[in-house]
């Protein structure tokens, strides 16, 4: 993986990523905030969009919100929001995530679905965060899939979500297993 000193991104591939952080915004997810974008690189033409909630006419109330092995199990990541929606027309896009590592639920989506290239916010090293832990899990299917994975650099990030290091949970000292 190539979680530093990758390729540079196109300024195209910063357009986007300021996309999926303008749409990350409208989740009502008060721990964690993130958003996907579908884009066929061939045509630059957006495919779909997502952030993470409840399903469709699931009430996003704040009990079932602020408790976590129930929100985990209801919610829809952002990534699998933009994955259905896209549907087929997944296949050989670019997917662009902000504000979490990409888990390996949505990892293996990715790969099933044809999707090429992945954008993302990296898994970090040393720290305690599940989604970190996944994320790495993810970098190492995309690379035995052969999918390309393009970490977005810390500068980037910042410019991206101030105020926030990194986008990802330092600290989650519960491990859940929901993806
Ligand atoms: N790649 C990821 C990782 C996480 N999430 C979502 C699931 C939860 O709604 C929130 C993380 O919540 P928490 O920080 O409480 O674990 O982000 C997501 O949509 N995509």
């Amino acid at each position: 993986m190539n979680e530093e000193g990758g390729a540079p991104l196109s300024r195209w591939d910063r357009r986007y990523l300021g996309l999926a952080a303008h749409i990350r915004e409208w989740s009502k997810d008060p721990r964690g905030r993130v958003g996907a974008v579908i884009v066929a690189p061939e045509l630059n033409r957006i495919v779909a969009t997502g952030f993470n909630g409840f399903p469709t006419r699931i009430e996003d109330d704040m009990d079932r919100l602020s408790d976590k092995p129930t929100k985990l199990d209801m919610m829809v990541h952002a990534e699998q929001s933009a994955l259905l929606f896209a549907g087929r027309e997944a296949r050989g896009c670019t997917l662009y995530v902000v504000g979490k590592p990409v888990c390996n639920h949505c990892a293996v989506l990715s790969i099933q679905s044809g999707i090429r290239r992945v954008v993302a916010t990296p898994p970090r090293i040393g720290t305690r965060s599940e989604w970190d832990r996944r994320g790495h899990i993810s970098a190492r299917l995309f690379a035995e899939a052969g999918l390309r994975f393009d970490a977005v650099p810390d500068d980037v990030l910042r410019d991206l979500l101030p105020g926030e290091a990194g986008g990802a949970s330092t600290l989650d000292p519960t491990p859940t297993p929901a993806g």
